[in-house]
């Protein structure tokens, strides 16, 4: 993007009354869209909630210190990730069930990322299940996110299987989850989106999961995904035996420790996401961009790191970039575009996110995202 189009770009922003800005304004829209349970349990932490607010507020904690007098007319905000060259350094954070903040849910979401060349990563509890939202976005980038099953590997298998056929291109395993957060506004609202069936189209649509069950109705199914989706004794060797099983990349998701990023490098995994779950796990846990240098020294640049957890701006994104990330992932603010305003709210959710790193980007000194480690940035 050149300074001139960029100029043409604020007029429309100035010209724009129909969608927020700022996060905040995003989340506030959200609120009035959504109803009270979902909101509660998209917006909340886990525990104290103190890890939800230490990851916004630890971005805040490292200040970018610019370089003048390079010559910043175009900027190439762009990466390669797999082999593939996107457009931008922005991922969609996997989200279950987006059918609670818009009725087309996956489906709009996977639209915008795909007009946007923002690769979408579909969930396991997706409200659609995988092989429809292949068919919404077929040239459009998709990778798998896989909640092991300890009871049934099987279904796991499946499921992976399943998504190399459909055309995802990678496969993300969460690994935070080894049961659900300490979630107290969900406990007082009593809302259980699993139990409601929000969650149920990639189960429903699998012949394993579904032979596996003692009848199909709902109560069965709902069961069945209740007790499919835990893995308590998940450990490397499931993740070295997925690895196996699939000829697409396997990455892993959740990794705060620089040990557990040397133990990916020991097991093969080609990409890690150093990500807290957006605070709605282990709460007191590091903020995500405060564990990501330590992780990034170690890895070395020898596989991919991609971040999530609180990143809510432009700037937040060249931080962890200049950091050691080589992709960020974008969680809650398109879930709350998406709320707000279906496919085209998330395309400007991630509109307003790559003008702002654009600006960033130049106001840093930076024209080429690929020499962002040169950029200093220190605890400020
Ligand atoms: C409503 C909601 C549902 C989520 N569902 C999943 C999921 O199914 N799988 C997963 O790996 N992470 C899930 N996450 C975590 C996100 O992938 C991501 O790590 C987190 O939202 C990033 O933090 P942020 O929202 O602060 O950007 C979910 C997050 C939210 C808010
Ligand atoms: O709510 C979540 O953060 C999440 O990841 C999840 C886990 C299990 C079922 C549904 C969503």
């Amino acid at each position: 993007m050149t300074v001139a189009n960029r100029d043409i770009l604020m007029k429309n922003i100035s010209k724009e009354t129909d969608f927020p800005l700022s996060f905040e304004e995003w989340e506030q829209k959200a609120a009035e869209k959504m109803m009270p349970g979902g909101f509660g349990y998209a917006s909340s932490g886990a525990g104290r909630e103190e890890t939800a607010k230490r990851n916004q507020e630890a971005f805040s904690k490292w200040a970018i210190v610019p370089r003048m007098l390079n010559d910043v007319s175009k900027v190439d905000m762009g990466i390669s990730l797999f082999g593939r060259r996107y457009p931008s350094p922005f991922l969609l954070s996997p989200i279950g069930m987006q059918v609670l903040a818009h009725e087309e849910g996956e489906l709009a979401t996977a639209k915008a990322a795909a007009s946007m060349g923002v690769p979408f990563l579909v969930s396991t509890v997706s409200t659609y299940s995988l092989e429809e939202i292949a068919a919404a976005i077929p040239t459009g980038s998709k990778w798998f996110q896989l909640y092991y099953s300890s009871v049934n590997p099987e279904v796991s298998f499946s499921m992976v299987e399943r998504a190399e056929k459909a055309g995802y291109e990678a496969i993300i395993i969460t690994v935070d989850t080894v049961m659900a957060g300490w979630r107290e506004t969900d406990m007082r609202s009593q809302f259980s989106p699993l139990s409601q069936g929000y969650g149920k189209g990639n189960y429903i649509q699998d012949p394993v999961f579904m032979e596996s069950l003692p009848s199909h109705d709902h109560d069965s199914i709902v069961t069945g995904i209740l007790e499919n989706i835990q893995h308590p004794s998940l450990t490397w060797k499931e993740i070295a035996e997925v690895k196996k099983r699939t000829s697409l990349p396997v990455l892993v998701k959740g990794i705060l420790h620089p040990e557990d990023a040397e133990m990916a490098l020991e097991y093969g995994v080609d990409g890690i996401i150093v990500s807290n779950h957006g605070g709605r796990q282990l709460d007191g846990v590091i903020a995500s961009i405060d564990a990501l240098p330590a992780i990034a020294e170690r890895v070395k640049g020898k596989i991919p790191i991609l971040l999530d957890s609180g990143v809510r701006r432009g700037i937040d994104a060249v931080k962890a970039l200049a950091l050691g990330a080589n992709g960020v992932l974008i969680g809650r603010p398109f879930l709350y575009g998406l709320a707000v305003g279906g496919q085209q709210g998330v395309e400007k959710v991630l509109e307003r996110f790559m003008q702002e790193t654009e600006v960033t980007l130049a106001l840093s000194g930076m024209a080429d995202l690929s020499e962002l480690s040169r950029l200093k940035v220190v605890r400020g």
